[in-house]
């Protein structure tokens, strides 16, 4: 039975028939133990963390504070008393997508999008040039990156010998369309990072799923992707597109999508030219506990062959307006124990990746500064626009400024620092010493990022709507 003592978590059991379901022959105890000592946790090890024993029905309250305790002292043991935060900017260069992820309502149908469609949508495609002055502005104002993550518009093509090979293949299912039947071209990949490759700026862009689209209808390897890619100015790749790395739950949740083993694939390719990765989890919509400890084994695999992976982000599913939500498969995201238990065993099962990412975007800041005692290390970035979550349902928000920052990370007793996305600049930060802005990126000079003027000038103008 489960009560207010030992409540019951947000997961769909049984209702989709999974093969894979959170059943050990370990106990809570040893589990614990084994944390608690710093000995590598098995999948067995992770579920029965995760659950606080399969044992017993719902989250025991007492025992998820144990794990809690382990995680945060692991954290204190690998990196200390800072906590993270990079100065960077989100711009997403369209929301044109027809994959159809049942999770995602970011994506606007690219039907709409065409120029002999007169339907209206709320979606955007920014021309180069434009990405170029949306991040030029906010280079002048200190970022030290970009990140850009996109729908997959079927006029994206690689590069400029990408797109003649979709011109003149006659398959029929390669999801190319010309530039031309659209409103608003994107250009090549390569032209956008190139775009926004602004004074060094870090261009932290193309997911697995996006050189998947860059590489469609060729027999190119993501090495080949990724290397033109990084010819381009790309500095390093966003390891989203991952959701939930267990094939049976992909099917549900993101059918269109590659599968598990490419994803990694294409990770590994992107390590083996050179470019960092970070790695992420979406969690809490059809997925049980055993899908979240094999997707922690797969990263921590992923790990051990490339030890390029700079952080783990956890990403807690916004159900709000989502297909998976409407069409009744799942009733809410995961609870905020649920939210506290991810991050401590991501902590404590990622024993190779140093930096576990506390999301203010998906959990608020209440929520996001309490995990940074529940094993998270690093706060984020002030992303200064947000169109993923928002979409979702999300109510968390657009900007944090560093004054916000530093005032947060100093209430709980911990030390802000600023960071580069590699972690390996990092800049320690005086409370007293304020107003605060970023020193790290190319045209940084300490001035606070957040100028209220200048943002209303950005929500208005990243858009250059389609129709
Ligand atoms: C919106 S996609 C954009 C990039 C590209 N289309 C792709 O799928 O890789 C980026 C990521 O946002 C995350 N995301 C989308 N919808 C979400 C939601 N409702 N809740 C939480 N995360 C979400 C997913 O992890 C997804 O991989
Ligand atoms: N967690 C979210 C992020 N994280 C990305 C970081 O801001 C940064 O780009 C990364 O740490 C590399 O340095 N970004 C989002 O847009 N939304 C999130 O929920
Ligand atoms: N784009 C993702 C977040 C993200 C981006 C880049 C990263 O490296 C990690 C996470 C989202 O909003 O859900
Ligand atoms: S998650 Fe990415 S690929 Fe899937 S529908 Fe959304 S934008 Fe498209």
């Amino acid at each position: 039975m489960t009560d207010a003592a030992n409540p019951r978590a947000n997961v769909p059991r049984g209702e989709f028939g999974f093969d894979h379901v959170p059943e050990t022959d370990q106990s809570f105890e040893n589990a614990l133990a084994k944390a608690r000592a710093g000995e590598r946790l098995t999948v067995a090890d992770g579920v029965e963390l995760l659950t606080t024993g399969t044992d017993r029905e719902g989250i025991d309250v007492g025992r998820k504070e144990l794990v809690l305790e382990a995680a945060d002292r692991r954290r204190e043991e690998v990196v200390g008393e800072e906590v993270t935060f990079v100065a960077n900017l989100n711009n997403n260069v369209t929301t044109a997508c027809n994959t159809g992820c049942l999770f995602c309502n970011f994506k606007d149908r690219s039907e709409q999008f065409r120029s002999a469609n007169d339907e209206s949508h709320g979606g955007f495609t920014k021309r180069p040039h434009e990405s170029r002055e949306i991040v030029r502005k906010a280079v002048e104002r200190g970022i030290y990156e970009v990140t850009s993550v996109s729908g997959l518009h079927p006029a994206f093509a690689l590069d400029e010998e990408h797109r003649e090979i979709l011109e003149s293949s006659d398959r029929g299912d390669l999801n190319y369309r010309p530039p031309e039947e659209y409103e608003v071209d994107p250009g090549t990949y390569c032209e956008q990072i190139e775009a926004m490759s602004v004074d060094g700026v870090h261009v932290h862009s193309m997911t697995p799923e996006e050189a998947y689209h860059g590489r469609r209808g060729t027999d190119w390897s993501y090495e080949e992707v990724y290397g033109r890619l990084k010819e381009a100015g790309l500095d390093s790749v966003p390891g989203t597109a991952a959701e939930t790395l267990v094939d049976e739950v992909r099917d549900v949740i993101c059918p269109g999508k590659i599968g598990t083993d490419e994803w990694l694939e294409a990770m590994e390719a992107a390590a083996n030219v050179g470019l960092d990765v970070t790695s992420t989890i979406m969690y809490g919509h059809v997925d049980n506990e055993m899908h979240r400890v094999m997707h922690l084994e797969r990263i921590r695999e992923l790990q051990e062959r490339t030890g390029a992976i700079t952080e783990f982000v956890p990403l807690s599913f916004v159900h709000q307006n989502t297909p998976l939500h409407e069409e009744g498969m799942v009733q809410a995201g995961a609870t905020t124990h649920e939210d506290e238990l991810l991050i401590a065993v991501s902590r404590l099962f990622l024993d190779n990746v140093d930096h576990v990412q506390s999301s203010w975007v998906k959990y608020g800041d209440e929520q996001g500064l309490k995990m940074l005692s529940c094993g998270a290390d690093d706060f984020m970035g002030t992303i200064l626009s947000e169109e993923i979550t928002k979409r979702a349902g999300g109510e968390f928000g657009e900007v944090r400024s560093f004054d916000e920052y530093v005032e947060m990370i100093d209430a709980i007793g911990r030390v802000p620092v600023e960071r580069s996305t590699d972690y390996r600049q990092r800049r320690r930060i005086d409370p007293d010493d304020g107003p605060h802005g970023p020193e790290l990126g190319p045209k940084a000079d300490g001035t606070p990022l957040v100028d209220p003027d200048w943002l209303g000038e950005a929500a208005s103008d990243p858009t250059s709507a389609d129709d």
